[in-house]
C-alpha cells in the first residue's frame, strides 16, 4: 500500500490534547518515538479552559472573603461581598482568554506534532482527521492513545432542552451572574458551582437526589456542605428530582418532586448530572468497540477490548479516573509503557514487561488511594476508602473521628472554626486506608494522608511523624492518640 492509502505515519498517535493527552504524548516521546497529538478544540482541554482552573478562580474570592471575615482584626476590613465583575476578569486571566497559544508553544518545544482537527477511526491504528488545517489520514505504527475526555450528561427531562440549560462549561465561562440559578445535581460540579454562584450573588437552589450531596464522601462531609450553603442563603432541596421545566413570561418554572416538592422560578438552570465518556463520533465501532462506552483498560492503561496491544487510553474516557490529577498519573504510566514497549533500549522493555504493581509502569494507586478535593466552602478532601467503602471491602476497620475545632491551630486560624476529620484504619494491618477532612482550606492537608495510604505506613511509625504546632495538621497526633497510641 502507498503512504496515501495508509496515511501519514507516526509511531504513536494521541487523540485528545487535554491535560491527560498532553502528558501521555510528552512521556511517550521520551525514548525517541515520533508522536502526534490530535486536538479539535483548545490544547489543554477542559481542565485549563472550562473546568478546574476557571471554577477554582470563581471559588477563590468567596473563600478569601470568608477567611478574612473569620479572623478578628481582619474582619473589619471586609465590607460587601464578592465583586463578580472582578472575579470574572480574574477567571478570564487564568484561562488566558481561552487562548491556547502558550500550551501550543510548549508542545512545539517537546517535538510533538500537533494535528488540529477531529479524529475518527477508520480501522485499527488508522484515523481520519477532519475539520483541521489540513484534513488527512494518519496511521500509528505502534500505538494509539485515546484521551478524548468526557461530555456532560443531559437528562431527558420534559422542557429542559427548550430553556437553553447551562452545562458546567457555561457556568465556568459566564460573564454575568443569573439573579436566580437552579443547579440540578449534587455531585462535585453541583456543589462547587452552587457555592461559587451563591458567593457571586445569585439566589441558588441546589436540587439533590439523595439525602445529601457528595454521595461518594463520608456522610458528615455532605451534611456540613449543606449547612454552610444554607447559611450563605442557598436553598438546598434534598431527596428531590426535577420533573419538568417550562418557560414563563418572567423566567423558567422548574417543577421539583420528592421531599422538596414544589415549583421554583429561576432565570437559569445549570445541569450537573454527571458525564459520559468521549467515545461517540470517534469511529470506535470500526475497531470492535461500542460507542458511548468507556474504554476499559488494564493497569498499564492498555485497552482490554481490542487485540494486538496497540490501543491505550487514559483520563475521563476510561471511566477509571474523573479528575485531572489522577488522570495525569495514569497518563504518565501510559506514556512510560508506550515509550518502553515500542521505543528505547532492551532493558527498558524488560523492565516494563516484568513490571509489578507499584512500579512506574502500573497505575496501582487507582485501586486504593485516589485523592479528591471539593473546593466548596467548607472544602472537602478525602483519599482512599470511606468507612462504608472499607466495610464493604470486608475490612475490620477502626474509625477515628476528630473535631478540628478542638485543635490549637484551628483556634488561631479562625474564630469559631468548624471542621471534621476522620481516619479509617485497617485493624488487621494497622495502616490507614482512608482519610477525610472537612473545613476551611483542608485541601492542603490531604497530601499527608495520601502518602500515609500509598505508603501503608503503620500507625506506630506514623507516631514519629510529628506535626508542627500550632497547625491544623496536629489532627494527625490527635487521631493517633484517639486510636490508642
Ligand atoms: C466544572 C468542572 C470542574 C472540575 N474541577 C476539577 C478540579 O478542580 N480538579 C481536578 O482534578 N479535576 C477537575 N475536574 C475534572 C477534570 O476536568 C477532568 O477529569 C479532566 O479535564 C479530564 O481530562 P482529559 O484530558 O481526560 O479530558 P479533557 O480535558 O476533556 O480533554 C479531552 C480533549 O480531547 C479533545 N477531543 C475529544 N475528542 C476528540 C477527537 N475525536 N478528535 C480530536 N480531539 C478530540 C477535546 O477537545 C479535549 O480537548 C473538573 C471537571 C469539571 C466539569
Ligand atoms: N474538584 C474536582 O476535582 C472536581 C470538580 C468538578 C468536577 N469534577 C469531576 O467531574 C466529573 C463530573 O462531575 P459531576 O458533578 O457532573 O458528576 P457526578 O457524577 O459527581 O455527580 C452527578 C450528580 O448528579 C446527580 N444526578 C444525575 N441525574 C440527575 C437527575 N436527573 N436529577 C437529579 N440529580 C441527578 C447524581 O445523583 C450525582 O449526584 C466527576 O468525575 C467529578 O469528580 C471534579
Amino acid at each position: 500500500m502507498t503512504e496515501q492509502q495508509h496515511g501519514e505515519q507516526f509511531d504513536v498517535v494521541v487523540v485528545g490534547g487535554g491535560a491527560i493527552g498532553e502528558n501521555v504524548a510528552d512521556r511517550a516521546g521520551r525514548t525517541g518515538l515520533r508522536v502526534a497529538l490530535v486536538e479539535h478544540g483548545l490544547v489543554g482541554g477542559e481542565c485549563s479552559y472550562f473546568a478546574c482552573m476557571p471554577s477554582k478562580a470563581l471559588l477563590r474570592p468567596g473563600g478569601a472573603l470568608a477567611a478574612a471575615r473569620a479572623v478578628p482584626g481582619a474582619a473589619g476590613a471586609v465590607s460587601g461581598g464578592v465583586d463578580a465583575a472582578a472575579a470574572f476578569a480574574w477567571r478570564d486571566e487564568t484561562t488566558h482568554g481561552w487562548d491556547d497559544s502558550s500550551q501550543v508553544a510548549w508542545l512545539d518545544s517537546t517535538g510533538i506534532t500537533l494535528l488540529r482537527g477531529h479524529a475518527r477511526f477508520v480501522g485499527p491504528r488508522t484515523l481520519e482527521i477532519a475539520g483541521g488545517d489540513a484534513p488527512r489520514r494518519v496511521q500509528a505504527r505502534h500505538a494509539v492513545v485515546l484521551a478524548t475526555g468526557s461530555w456532560p450528561v443531559m437528562p431527558d427531562i420534559p422542557g429542559l432542552a427548550d430553556v437553553e440549560p447551562w452545562t458546567s462549561r457555561d457556568a465556568t465561562s459566564a460573564h454575568a451572574v443569573p439573579p436566580r440559578l437552579l443547579v440540578l445535581g449534587g455531585g462535585v460540579v453541583g456543589v462547587e458551582m452552587a457555592t461559587a454562584y451563591t458567593e457571586l450573588g445569585s439566589q441558588v437552589t441546589l436540587v439533590v437526589r439523595g439525602p445529601r450531596p457528595l454521595a461518594g464522601a463520608e456522610s458528615f462531609a455532605g451534611d456540613q456542605v449543606v449547612t454552610a450553603l444554607r447559611e450563605r442563603g442557598a436553598r438546598v432541596l434534598l431527596g428531590s428530582e426535577v420533573a419538568s421545566v417550562q418557560k414563563t413570561p418572567t423566567g423558567i418554572a422548574v417543577t421539583v418532586t420528592g421531599d422538596g416538592a414544589g415549583t421554583v422560578e429561576v432565570d437559569r438552570v445549570l445541569v450537573a448530572a454527571g458525564r459520559r465518556p468521549g467515545t461517540t463520533e470517534l469511529g470506535v465501532e470500526t475497531i470492535g468497540l461500542e460507542p458511548g462506552r468507556p474504554i476499559q483498560v488494564d493497569d498499564a492503561l492498555c485497552a482490554t477490548g481490542v487485540d494486538g496491544g496497540w490501543l491505550f487510553a487514559a483520563g475521563d474516557v476510561t471511566g477509571r479516573t474523573g479528575t485531572t490529577h489522577q488522570g495525569k498519573y495514569d497518563a504518565r504510566v501510559a506514556g512510560d509503557v508506550v515509550a518502553a514497549r515500542f521505543g528505547g533500549e532492551d532493558d527498558g522493555r524488560a523492565a516494563e514487561s516484568g513490571a509489578k504493581p507499584w512500579s512506574r509502569f502500573r497505575a496501582s494507586a487507582d485501586h486504593q488511594s485516589v485523592p479528591q478535593v471539593v473546593f466548596s466552602h467548607p472544602e472537602v478532601a478525602w483519599v482512599g476508602l470511606t468507612e462504608a467503602g472499607a466495610r464493604q471491602a470486608g475490612l475490620d476497620v477502626q474509625v477515628v473521628d476528630y473535631d478540628l475545632a478542638d485543635i490549637a491551630g484551628a483556634s488561631v486560624f479562625a474564630k469559631d472554626y468548624t471542621g471534621q476529620g476522620r481516619l479509617v484504619v485497617d485493624r488487621a494491618r494497622g495502616v490507614v486506608v482512608g482519610a477525610t477532612f472537612v473545613g476551611p482550606e483542608v485541601a492542603e492537608m490531604l497530601h499527608a494522608a495520601t502518602i500515609a495510604v500509598v505508603g501503608e505506613v503503620p500507625l506506630d511509625r506514623l507516631w514519629h511523624a510529628v506535626p508542627a504546632y500550632p497547625t491544623v495538621s496536629e489532627v494527625w497526633l490527635r487521631f493517633l492518640e484517639s486510636a490508642g497510641l
